[in-house]
Parts: structure tokens; C-alpha cells; sequence
């Protein structure tokens, strides 16, 4: 699909970068000639990733990190530029979500959720966006979102996530004209369902509620883990060099699916509609 050479030699951080999507995107990456960084909290997690990353060549530098300290963040990026000495792109693909209702929550759970996707997002964003400017060097930014977060929606259920993550949003909306003028470039991905452990443990907890879920798509499956890296690598390439701002949404037409007033009528047999217009004509 792409120039084997797309991102040779980009130094990119990808924060959660050892699992799930993260790991997903890093790995496409890899194959386009990127190195990587990758940091979260787990070191053991980080280590097997970056081993198993690095099987068929590539290299991947882990360093943990809480991105919800900022003295770790720093830390974390003179790591960074100890080691490749420099950082061409980065990904604040890190977050922390469960399903709860509001009302159960506890300032803790809330604080839990909101330093990790909105503050964390910040700090890692502020410390190398300083750096970059300070050192006249261009670079890009990828924010993973939502589609609640995108669509303008919000959700009820999540609702730490979807107010920080439309906060991540308006981040990378703002940035992208203030820091524009340093060559700094921002873009998100607005994913919608794509299955992995830390997401489908805190968000789809039955077998029965994931049925439900994939009946919104309109496509009828979930994404897959490639589609997301794929596009990860495009907006993050010099390919991209033009977009600015945007948020792409990849959810297999999902939230259209919520949003058009008549879409569930997709539901009808050719039966309900033969009855339901025969007795409209009848009118
Ligand atoms: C379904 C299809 C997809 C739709 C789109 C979905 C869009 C978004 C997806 C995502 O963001 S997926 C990412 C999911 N991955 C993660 O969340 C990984 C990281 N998460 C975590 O580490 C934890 O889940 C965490 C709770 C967010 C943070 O962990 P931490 O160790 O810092 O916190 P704790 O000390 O465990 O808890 C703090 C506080 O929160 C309360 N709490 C924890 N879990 C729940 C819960 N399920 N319900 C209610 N409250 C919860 C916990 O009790 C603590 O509060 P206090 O008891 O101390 O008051
Ligand atoms: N999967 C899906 O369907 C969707 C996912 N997304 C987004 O995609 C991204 C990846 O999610 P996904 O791969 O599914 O879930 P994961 O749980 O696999 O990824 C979350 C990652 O964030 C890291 N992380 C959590 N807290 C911190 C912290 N305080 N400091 C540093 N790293 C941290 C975790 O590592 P560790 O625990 O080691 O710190 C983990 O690697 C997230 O931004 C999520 O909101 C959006 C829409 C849908």
C-alpha cells in the first residue's frame, strides 16, 4: 500500500505503544522504517513488546512512563533524545476508560481518567512541542480520539473519557494554527470499534453487549487492527504534509449509523416494507 520507505529513519513515540492499538500502529511503523520509542507504565509489558517487535528487525526503545507526571514526561523524552537524538513524530495513543454510570463515580475514578487522556496528553504534547521550537524543528503530533469525541456527541457512560477526549480534540484543533507557524503539524484518528484487551475488558464486559455494539456498524465488523495503523502511518507521512487540524474518523460508518433519524429502519424485512407501504398508499 505504501512506499516501503515512507517513514525511514522518523524517530516516532508512541505513548501506550506495548499493547493494543498502539502496538498495532508502532508495528506498521516499523515496516515503513520508523524508530520507535515507546513508553507506558508497565516496564515488563514494554520489554515483551519491544522484543517481540523487534523479531524481524527495527529497533523499538522503551523507557516507562506515567504521562500523568510531568517530571516523569520530561524524564521520559531526555531518554528519548539521549538515545536516537532526536523525535520526529509523535503519537499520544495512551488512555485509560471503563463504562460506569456518572453518578457511581468517585472524584478518584474521574481524576483517573481525566489525567491520563487530557493532562497526559498535555504534558507529553508541551514538553516536546518546547523542545521542537526551541531546536527550529518541524514535527507531527497524532491524537487518538473517539468517535463520541469527533462526532460532537459525547456519551453518556463514559463520560470522563468523552470530556477528555473532546478536550484532546480541541487540543489538536488549537495547536495546529498556534504552532503551525514552528512547522508543527497536528492530526486524530477518531477510531470506532477495534478489539483489543484493554479496551473490550473495561468497555464490553459480555459477549451479548459486544453483539449489540457491532449491530450499529453499518459494515457489520469490527476494524481491524491494520486499517487504523494504516491510517496512522499516511496522516503521520510527509504524504500528509497538508493536513492540519483534522480528525479522520474510522468507525465503519458507526456514528452515522446513531445520527441519521431514519437509520434504524435498516432493521425492516422486505415484508415490513411491503406492508408498511401498502398501507401508506392506502391513505
Ligand atoms: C466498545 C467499543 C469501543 C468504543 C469506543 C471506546 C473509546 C475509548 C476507548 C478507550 O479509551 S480504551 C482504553 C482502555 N484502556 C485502559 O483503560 C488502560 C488503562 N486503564 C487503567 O489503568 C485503569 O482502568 C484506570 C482506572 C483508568 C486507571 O488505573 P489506576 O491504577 O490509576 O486507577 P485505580 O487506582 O485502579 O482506580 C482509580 C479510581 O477509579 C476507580 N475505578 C476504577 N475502575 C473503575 C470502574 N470500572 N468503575 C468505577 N470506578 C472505577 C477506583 O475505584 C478508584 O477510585 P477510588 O475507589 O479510589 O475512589
Ligand atoms: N480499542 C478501541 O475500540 C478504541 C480505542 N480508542 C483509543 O485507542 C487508544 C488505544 O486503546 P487500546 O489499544 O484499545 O487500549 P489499551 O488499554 O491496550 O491501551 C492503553 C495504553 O495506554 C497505556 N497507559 C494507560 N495509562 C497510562 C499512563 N498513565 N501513562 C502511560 N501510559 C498509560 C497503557 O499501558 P500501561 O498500562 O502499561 O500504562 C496501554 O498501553 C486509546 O487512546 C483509546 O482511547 C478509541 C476508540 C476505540
Amino acid at each position: 500500500m505504501f512506499r516501503s520507505d515512507l517513514l525511514r529513519d522518523k524517530v516516532i513515540v508512541i505513548t501506550g505503544g506495548g499493547t493494543g492499538l498502539g502496538r498495532a500502529i508502532g508495528e506498521r511503523y516499523l515496516e515503513l522504517g520508523a524508530k520507535l520509542a515507546i513508553a507506558s507504565r508497565r516496564k515488563d509489558v514494554l520489554q515483551t513488546a519491544a522484543q517481540e517487535m523487534t523479531q524481524n528487525g527495527g529497533e523499538v526503545f522503551y523507557h516507562p512512563c506515567d504521562v500523568r507526571d510531568p517530571s516523569q514526561v520530561t524524564e521520559l523524552f531526555d531518554a528519548i533524545y539521549a538515545h536516537y537524538g532526536k523525535v520526529d513524530i509523535l503519537v499520544n495513543n495512551a488512555a485509560g476508560n471503563f463504562i460506569s454510570p456518572t453518578e457511581r463515580l468517585s472524584s478518584r475514578a474521574v481524576d483517573s481518567v481525566l489525567n491520563i487522556v487530557l493532562h497526559g496528553t498535555f504534558y507529553m504534547t508541551l514538553e516536546l512541542g518546547k523542545r521542537w521550537i526551541e531546536e527550529k524543528k518541524s514535527g507531527t503530533m497524532l491524537n487518538i480520539v473517539t468517535t463520541y469525541a469527533a462526532s460532537g456527541a459525547g456519551s453518556g457512560f463514559v463520560v470522563p473519557s468523552a470530556a477528555a477526549k473532546a478536550g484532546v480534540l480541541t487540543l489538536t484543533r488549537s495547536l495546529a494554527v498556534e504552532w503551525a507557524k514552528y512547522g508543527i503539524r497536528q492530526v486524530a484518528i477518531a477510531p470506532g470499534m477495534f478489539p483489543t484487551e484493554g479496551a473490550w475488558s473495561r468497555l464490553v464486559p459480555s459477549e451479548e453487549m459486544g453483539e449489540r455494539l457491532l449491530n450499529r456498524v453499518p459494515l457489520h465488523r469490527a476494524g481491524n487492527k491494520s486499517e487504523l495503523a494504516n491510517l496512522a502511518a499516511f496522516l503521520v507521512s510527509d504524504e500528509a504534509a497538508y493536513i492540519n487540524g483534522e480528525v479522520v474518523t474510522i468507525d465503519g460508518g458507526e456514528w452515522l449509523q446513531g445520527a441519521g433519524e431514519f437509520n434504524e429502519l435498516a432493521d425492516l424485512t422486505n415484508e415490513d416494507w411491503d406492508q408498511l407501504s401498502a398501507k401508506m398508499r392506502s391513505k
